[in-house]
């Protein structure tokens, strides 16, 4: 059996409380040991004026966006997708997806997200990706219908359907997957009629963009005469272990429905200030008892994957959208990071507690944007940054150990990354 020892640290408890401990990690079991004072250890890391926080939860990305990043700002998110996403997206290729995931991965790594939620094409790529990464993953194919004709459209969610199917599991089970329909109006409805069965009959989780805009929920309150959600929960999509990412524009009755039907939401605010998409209703989401993570969404559209970025900007988003300052506050977020992102993805992990999965990072506090400190979990909210962390560690593994990614050559990466993303635009444009 071999364990790695987490010392000299101070610990972010579960129950938001800070205390002065040692984290002693199974690697074997990918678990946590002990928390306290247990000593022994094959291999230890250094948490000496250090803070060891669960492993930060990503839940709504698109990992392989990375390449995007910059190209294309300053838009609404029709426009944006439509006029330059889209066309560039349509020139990517496998060894495209396959670096700027491992990109995306590694600026993970290195700003403390152990495991993410994602959402995109070429999935084979990003699960390799994920696989070396050593991170935990919900991954799966996003089917679009818009623009396809009927062969193609079938031929996309049944794509959908079957890598959900196939790659749940992978890497050891650090892999789970999701069936995705990219939205409620990017999908045509004879198709949701149709393939939302066969994903609840097959017991696959359902992840999907929904009521991200008011552009999105006017034509299907036209056309329908309800609500998206009522719309959704009428074609089953509700039905089974489903999270929605956005959930920016719900009224009351919808978030009645997301407690009724258990269907979390992934609130992405850098994304939803960023595409002005608007501001959700997440102080009113919680109290009603919503599960809601949080997520960066892709890169393109953020600009980074930095989630101690996303979780100010939740906490700041949150209060504006409530015109309180009391909502969303500085341990609500870190919980919407940790605990909730993790049980949207399903993953024993966001808490450092014997028996939940080795999944955490080591905060550096020593620096002067971090003095003093009154309250760590007020710095994690509203003052740390992706770059403190010193030490990151997944599944019991070390996948950053004093800032040196192991799991990658950080170099090479980037510099292949640079060169796909030349090319691309070169081909696109
Ligand atoms: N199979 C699809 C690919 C869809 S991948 C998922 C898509 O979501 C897009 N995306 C990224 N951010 C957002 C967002 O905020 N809302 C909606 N779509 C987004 C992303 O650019 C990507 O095209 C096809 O053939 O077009
Ligand atoms: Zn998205």
């Amino acid at each position: 059996m071999s364990d790695l020892l987490v010392t000299g640290g101070r610990v972010l408890r579960p129950d938001m409380t800070v205390e002065r401990a040692d984290v002693l990690v199974d690697q074997d079991a990918g678990t946590i040991e002990a928390v306290g004072d247990p000593g022994g250890g094959d291999d230890e890391l250094d948490a000496e004026g250090g803070l060891i926080i669960p492993g930060l939860v990503n839940a709504h990305t698109h990992v392989a966006m990375t390449l995007l990043r910059g190209l294309a700002d300053d838009k609404p998110l029709d426009a944006w997708l439509q006029e330059d996403i889209w066309p560039v997206e349509a020139e990517l290729t496998p060894e495209d997806i396959r670096v700027g995931a491992e990109l995306g991965l590694i600026e993970m790594i290195k700003s403390g997200t152990t495991a993410l939620s994602d959402m995109y094409f070429e999935v084979e790529e990003i699960a390799e990706a994920v696989e070396q990464a050593g991170v935990r993953a919900r991954l799966g194919y996003t089917a679009v219908t818009v623009g396809k004709d009927d062969e193609g459209a079938r031929a996309d969610l049944e794509r959908s359907l079957e890598v959900a199917r196939e790659l749940d599991g992978a890497a050891d089970g650090r892999i789970r997957t999701t069936f995705q329909p990219h939205s409620l109006t990017t999908v045509g409805e004879e198709y949701l009629r149709e393939f939302v069965p066969r994903a609840n009959e097959a017991g696959l989780a359902t992840h999907l963009h929904a009521n991200e805009t008011p552009e999105e929920v006017a034509p299907i309150v036209e056309e329908h005469g309800v609500r998206p959600l009522a719309y959704a929960e009428d074609l089953g999509l509700l039905a089974g272990d489903t999270y929605v990412a956005h959930g920016v524009h719900v009224d009351d009755s919808e978030i009645d429905l997301l407690v009724e039907t258990d269907t979390g939401v992934a609130h992405c605010p850098a994304s939803n200030m960023k595409l002005a998409s608007g501001m959700a209703p997440v102080q009113d989401m919680l109290e009603a008892g919503v599960t809601v993570g949080i997520g960066t969404d892709g890169a393109a559209s953020n600009n980074d994957l930095d989630m101690f970025d996303e979780m100010r900007d939740a906490a700041m988003l949150g209060k504006l959208a409530a015109s309180d300052a009391s909502a969303v506050d500085a341990a609500t977020v870190v919980e919407m990071a940790t605990a909730n992102g993790a049980e949207l993805l399903g993953f024993d992990s966001g808490r450092i507690e014997v028996g939940a999965n080795a999944d955490l990072a080591v905060l550096d506090l020593e620096s002067p944007h971090l003095t003093p400190a009154h309250d760590l979990v007020s710095h994690l909210a509203y003052a740390a940054r992706g770059s403190d962390v010193r030490h990151t560690v997944a599944d019991g593994q070390v996948l950053m150990r004093d800032r040196e990614v192991t799991v990658f050559d950080e170099d090479s990466v980037r510099e292949t990354a640079v060169d796909h993303a030349d090319a691309l635009v070169d081909r696109a444009t």
